[in-house]
């Protein structure tokens, strides 16, 4: 193994920055990569251009797919509704990153849009709004009249799965929950980690893969302090380490 930190790309979003259009990732992703051992460089969708994206990954020993106010374009899972907020660069680099990752077993990390890119990366699909399907009870959607402390507070449980790489964490755990879409058939290949108290997936794997997780709730919030975010970031940045690039 080398002696040096493992790269993670983490993936970045369209967003509007001082009035013009840029790329950004939140500080909180790049800061619990660092965190935990890991050396993050950030990837603006031009990273999915052919040429780019092979010089790019050669690099890189774990991927980070970040959340995101954006929602995967309705068309790559098979729905047809109209999308809003869509960041079609953002879809492209990720699936591309997915597909990568799943091929040559390299150390993925999924995190809220990046569970649900992950989850129809597998040919699964998603509810474009939770709330619209009987069932769900939790308070899975923030109020964003709150302050951001509030909105990323814990809210509801999520119960943890036999089976899976989360259970050597435990049985249960209280977590944030920032979304309005959520998994409808789970992908093909993917293992169900983790379910709220009514039914919503809240975290899926690639157990054939040496670390493939995608979690709905945002364990890079608290990153230092919350137990099951220690768990995941030390578990990705140990993995990543291992796949260490030659
Ligand atoms: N847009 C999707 C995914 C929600 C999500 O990723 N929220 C993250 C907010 C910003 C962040 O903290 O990264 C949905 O609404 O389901």
């Amino acid at each position: 193994m080398q002696n040096r930190k493992p790269i993670i790309a983490i993936v970045a979003c369209h967003k509007m920055i001082d009035g013009q259009s840029g790329q950004a990732v939140y500080q909180k992703y790049i800061d619990a990569v660092h965190f935990y051992g890991g050396n993050p460089i950030l990837l603006p969708n031009t990273a999915a251009a052919e040429g780019n994206f092979e010089a790019l990954v050669a690099a890189v020993d774990g991927i980070l797919l970040t959340g995101s106010y954006s929602n995967v374009a309705p068309t790559r899972y098979g729905a047809a509704h109209i999308e809003e907020k869509e960041d079609l660069g953002r879809d492209e680099l990720s699936f591309k990153l997915l597909a990568y990752a799943d091929k040559q077993g390299v150390p993925l990390l999924a995190i809220c849009r990046g569970l649900q890119e992950m989850n129809v990366y597998f040919e699964g699909t998603l509810y474009p709004d939770w709330r619209e399907v009987e069932g769900f009870y939790e308070p899975h959607l923030e109020d964003a009249s709150q302050p951001l402390e509030v909105q990323y507070q814990p809210v509801h449980d999520v119960i943890i799965q036999a089976g899976g790489r989360l259970k050597a964490f435990g049985d249960k755990w209280h977590v944030n929950s920032l979304h309005k879409q959520a998994i409808n058939q789970v992908g093909k290949r993917l293992f169900v980690e983790a379910l709220a108290p009514d039914g919503l997936v809240e975290g899926i794997s690639l157990l054939e893969h040496p670390f493939m997780i995608g979690v709905q709730w945002h364990p890079e919030l608290n990153y230092a302090q919350d137990d099951l975010s220690k768990f995941l970031f030390t578990e990705f940045i140990h993995y990543a380490s291992q796949n260490q690039a030659q």
